[in-house]
């Protein structure tokens, strides 16, 4: 036995154990992404019609396992339509990974608490004065598709160009500006809603947009409730409301510092679990 067992052991050479490394590591990303989509019944539902099908043909149930053949070769397709969504954002995420990244700048500590400046004096005014407001900081994904749904201003970021922006009847007002490292890239854009169904019903079409860009990129969202004066923010898909002037404000600091690779990634990271804390404290988007 303990021969048989060395043998096995000795034929392994260091490829295949690269190999099945890899083999996990997708499997396990695969799963994680599953979990995390829309997907996690379908691939269920998947496996249900694989093993029907397995079945039908031991069976010699001819009929029923011509049908689920073609019923399985529909099925693909249907994937690929229903799901363009998902395969979209997992193809995103495989492109955000570390090892085909693009390097980005960093802003040094002055321009980061300049910039925070800015934000936070603009937001801290929405608030008092119930400006509705939606704000994406862009990160690694694209949001050039997105921008271009709006006008295209590449500006200085600053206080009263925001202000100007949502100011209720400004041309750009609708829809969502878009910040691209130092600069608004863009405002009026369109952006696309959350599918997510648990979200509570007092939520408008404003904060469903603002998740959904969250959803589909690495995207920060920042939002100012017009009804209310709530400040909120969406990191992958999930809100947190209430938040206070100095929350934010740390948020954005932390973010425009660590503007560039890990540690930026790190940083969200972080963010995403004070904000999940928060989240389930305030149990406000569910
Ligand atoms: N898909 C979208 N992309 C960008 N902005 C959008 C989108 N849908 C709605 N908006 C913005 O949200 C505004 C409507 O907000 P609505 O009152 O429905 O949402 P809300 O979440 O209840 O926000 P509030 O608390 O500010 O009222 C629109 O006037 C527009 O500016």
């Amino acid at each position: 036995m303990q021969n048989y067992i060395s043998s096995i052991v000795s034929g392994i050479s260091i490829t295949d154990a690269i190999d099945v490394c890899i083999v996990a590591f997708i499997i396990y990303k695969v799963l994680g992404f599953i979990r995390e989509s829309r997907a996690e019944q379908l691939v269920k539902g998947l496996l249900v019609l694989v093993l029907a099908t397995l079945a039908s043909d031991q069976f010699h149930l001819y009929t029923l396992n011509w049908i689920l053949k073609g019923t399985m070769t529909l099925g693909v397709l249907a994937l690929v339509i229903v799901f363009q969504p998902e395969l979209r954002r997992g193809l995103e995420y495989v492109g955000r990974s570390k090892l085909v990244k693009a390097p980005f700048g960093q802003f040094d500590k002055e321009k980061a608490k300049n910039i925070t400046a800015q934000f936070i004096r603009a937001v801290d005014d929405f608030s008092a004065n119930k400006v509705g407001a939606l704000i994406i900081l862009e990160r690694e994904t694209s949001l050039t598709d997105i921008a271009e749904t709006g006008t295209i201003l590449n500006a200085e970021i600053s206080t009263e160009l925001l202000g100007n922006i949502f100011y209720e009847g400004a041309p750009l007002h609708d829809g969502a500006v878009i910040v691209r490292g130092d600069k608004i890239y863009a405002a009026g854009c369109v952006l696309p809603l959350t599918q997510n169904k648990n979200l509570s019903k007092e939520l408008g079409t404003r904060h469903r947009a603002g998740i959904g860009i969250t959803e589909n990129s690495d995207a920060i969202t920042l939002i100012v409730s017009e009804e209310t004066g709530i400040i909120s923010i969406a990191v992958d898909g999930k809100l947190s409301r209430f938040l206070d002037i100095k929350t934010v404000e740390k948020t954005l600091l932390n973010l425009f510092l660590n503007a560039t690779g890990d540690e930026k990634n790190v940083a969200v990271k972080s963010l995403a679990a004070i904000f999940n804390m928060l989240g389930r404290k305030n149990d406000a988007a569910k």
